[in-house]
């Protein structure tokens, strides 16, 4: 069932939340009107990226419009790569990840997001869906706040964003718990920041 919805929290200051918001109607256009078979190739730069992994994955199960990751899900399990999916808790509150194989029964959550039945584990590399970013390696979410609070609380882990090229802006404003990402994939290009 999916939750009935409640404005998040909102701790940025009012200008950044606002540009935030006119960039996320924006970024969600671009996303729609992107050319699908291109997702592709993210995948491809993701699997070059990944393949080499030890220890496990937080990946993505896709909303409508989102880049389809779940050919990744199934090319982690079969090179041993233990996959985790998150699951969406109350507003508020970092992402919970449980194990996924591709034999998992998915469970519907919270805003038509999906999980798997398996145990709660603690991912090193987390995969970060991205409505917009730009080059500094700001992102831009559906303004949950739920990756930036997960990725604080794993400040260990490896934070690699993912969006089609299409997705770029020139400056995305920062509030005080924007996290950052590791590097940023598209179908195009890796962007490093460590
Ligand atoms: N595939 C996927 N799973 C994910 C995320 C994501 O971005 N993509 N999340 C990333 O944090 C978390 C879920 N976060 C979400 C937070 C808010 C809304 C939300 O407010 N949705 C609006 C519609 C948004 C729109 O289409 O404009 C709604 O349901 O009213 C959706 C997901 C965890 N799982
Ligand atoms: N660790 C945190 N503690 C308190 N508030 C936070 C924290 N992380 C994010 N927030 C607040 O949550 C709200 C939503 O954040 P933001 O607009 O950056 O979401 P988003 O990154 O687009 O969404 P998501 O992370 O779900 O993809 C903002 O007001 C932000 O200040």
């Amino acid at each position: 069932m999916v939750a009935p919805h409640t404005p998040p929290p909102c701790n940025d200051p009012p200008d950044v939340a606002a540009r935030k918001k006119d960039l996320r109607v924006h970024c969600m256009a671009a996303l729609r009107a992107r050319e699908v078979t291109r997702d592709q190739g993210i995948i491809h730069n993701l699997e070059r990226l990944l393949h080499r992994s030890a220890g496990p994955v937080a990946c993505v199960w896709p909303l409508p419009h989102e880049v389809d990751l779940r050919p990744l899900c199934h090319k982690l399990a079969e090179w041993g790569i233990q996959v985790a999916l998150p699951q969406t808790p109350p507003r508020g509150t970092p992402l919970v990840f449980r194990q996924w194989h591709p034999g998992s029964t998915m469970l519907t959550g919270r805003f038509g997001t999906h999980y798997p039945d398996g145990p709660v584990m603690e991912p090193d590399l987390v995969l970060v869906p991205l409505l917009g970013f730009d080059r500094a390696g700001h992102r831009l979410g559906y303004g949950g706040g739920y990756y930036d609070r997960t990725l604080a609380a794993l400040p260990h882990a490896t934070s690699i964003g993912y969006a089609p090229s299409t997705q770029e802006v020139g400056h995305l404003p920062c509030g005080p718990y924007d996290q950052p990402l590791s590097c940023i994939v598209t179908e195009k290009e890796v962007i490093r920041f460590d």
